[in-house]
């Protein structure tokens, strides 16, 4: 049976595993780590890459495909060399130029009907606009826009390609209508060359880097989110709930909600379908901060948190330790509520890091349901959903029956589904079995929790940063 790989290039580290293309069984796989920031030079994940490859990982492998953290903004001059380093997804330094793109077009509900999403300061478009203002020199010499699973894509057949999934994050793509190069211009000042939008299912020739991956074949590549679907392949009532360096909660459906608040954003997935998705900004690195003050490793802090009482004897945590994207507020910080003489232990401590991070993606749960996306169950991934802590409080504030899939990194995943889709040349991606050995989670609803959460918010200013 061929192998088939599957990359990504996430936040914290590039995995890379390599499963049989017929049922997705898994043969091997690799990670190596990133650095810390909001801003990295793409040599750095290739770098990365290249050290996850070594010892001849995808010798026999027949395709690959890349999945890559979304709207990273890499400009190429004209020989397409690498400007700068790549603002980040998580990068908040074009929040003033996202207000300024939200009103320019005539409001939120304007950008929502171009490109499915009002952006964020997230998005490329809006750190197009942050480049033009801020670095004229480096904008003056900007030929290209690309997003980093494009870019690493590149690096192996040499042309310009990406996917409609990644492709949605940019704020200059509808997925219904195709690129909106006046909203490159808007936001830039001129247009840029984009990468072409290959099919769900395309497959190009491998030119280069044939001692990393001697196959031929590579697929579209897409965002991480997008692989992610595709590797758990959610059905109607299911919510995926990622707690990587981001926290997402998303949909697979056919139709995409338009949300003029900014809550959710109308991404399209990596099949042709849509991929509704809520996304904050501040998921497992909250528990690891509290984590590494407590001085506990992963598991000694998963058993304070679970000694405490639900409810953390009324700490509170409002986590936006690094902003935040949803709610909407950039510039804010975190806030730890409802100290008193009694309650400040490392039980509670460790409990609230753990509720206050779960109450934020619960609200990204609810946002979907109230734009009618049926929500019935939670699909628990990413680095975050291995902590037993995080799993068993997971279905108290999400109030929802949580499935925790067999230990995988999905993305990854994913991707290599996409590539035996494109080696296979079918119409649909091959049978993988999707959430083989989901653990169940179910507990009583503690909405009080979340009640608390909400009025200590309501109650707090955010001051700026
Ligand atoms: N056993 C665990 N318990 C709690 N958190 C974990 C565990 N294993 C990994 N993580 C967390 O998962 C995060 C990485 O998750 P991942 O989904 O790979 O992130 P990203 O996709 O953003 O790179 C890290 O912040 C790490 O602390
Ligand atoms: O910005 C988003 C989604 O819109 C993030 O989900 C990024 O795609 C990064 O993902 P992780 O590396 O945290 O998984």
């Amino acid at each position: 049976m061929p192998l088939v790989a599957g990359i990504d290039s996430s936040t914290q580290s590039t995995k890379i595993v390599v499963c049989h293309a017929g049922d997705g069984t898994l043969v091997r796989q690799a990670q190596a780590p990133h650095p810390d920031g909001t801003e990295i030079h793409p040599d750095t994940w290739w770098q990365a890459l290249t050290q996850a490859c070594a010892g001849g990982l995808l010798e026999d492998v027949a395709a690959i495909s890349v999945a890559a953290q979304q709207h990273g903004m890499i400009v190429l001059d004209e020989d397409d060399r690498v400007i700068r380093p790549s603002l980040l997804w998580n990068d908040t330094r074009s929040a003033q130029a996202t207000e300024e793109l939200i009103a320019e077009l005539g409001g939120p509900a304007m950008w929502a009907e171009a490109v499915g999403s009002v952006p964020a300061p997230s998005f490329t478009v809006t750190k197009l606009r942050w480049l033009a203002d801020t670095e004229p020199e480096h904008a003056r010499r900007a030929q290209t826009v690309l997003l980093p699973h494009d870019w690493i894509t590149k690096q192996f057949t040499g042309v310009a390609v990406t996917d409609r999934g990644d492709a949605s994050g940019t704020g200059y793509y509808s997925a219904s209508e195709g690129y909106r190069p006046d909203l490159i211009r808007m936001a830039f000042g001129r247009e840029l060359s984009v990468p072409r939008v290959a099919a769900p299912s395309e497959s190009l020739p491998r030119r280069h880097h044939r001692d990393l991956f001697p196959g031929d074949l590579v697929a579209a590549g897409t965002g991480d989110n997008m692989a992610a679907a595709l590797a758990v392949d959610p059905q109607p009532g299911d919510i995926v709930v990622s707690i990587g360096t981001s926290g997402t909660a998303f949909a697979a459906t056919g139709a995409v909600p338009s949300d003029p608040s900014g809550t959710i954003a109308g991404f399209a997935d990596a099949t042709g379908q849509y991929l509704p998705l809520v996304c904050t900004l501040n998921a497992a690195r909250v528990p690891e901060v509290a984590s590494a003050l407590l001085g506990t490793r992963r598991a000694e802090f998963d058993r304070l948190a679970l000694q405490a009482k639900p409810g953390a004897q009324g700490l509170t945590l409002l986590p936006y330790l690094a902003g935040e994207r949803t709610p909407n507020l950039p510039q804010a910080t975190g806030h730890l509520a409802g100290v008193t003489t009694d309650n400040l232990t490392p039980q509670n401590l460790a409990r609230a890091f753990c509720e206050g991070m779960l109450c934020g993606l619960a609200d990204a749960v609810d946002a979907l349901g109230d734009h009618g996306v049926p929500v019935e169950r939670i699909l628990l991934i990413g680095g975050g959903a291995r902590s037993v802590a995080l799993r068993t409080i997971a279905p108290q504030i999400l109030q929802r029956p949580v499935l925790v899939p067999e230990d995988r990194e999905y993305v990854a995943v994913g991707a290599a589904r996409q590539a035996a889709w494109a080696l296979a040349g079918s119409d649909r991606p091959p049978d993988w079995g999707s959430i083989r050995g989901a653990e169940v989670h179910e507990a009583d609803p503690l909405p009080h929790i979340r009640e608390r959460y909400a009025a200590t918010r309501a109650s707090v200013t955010f001051a700026n940063r």
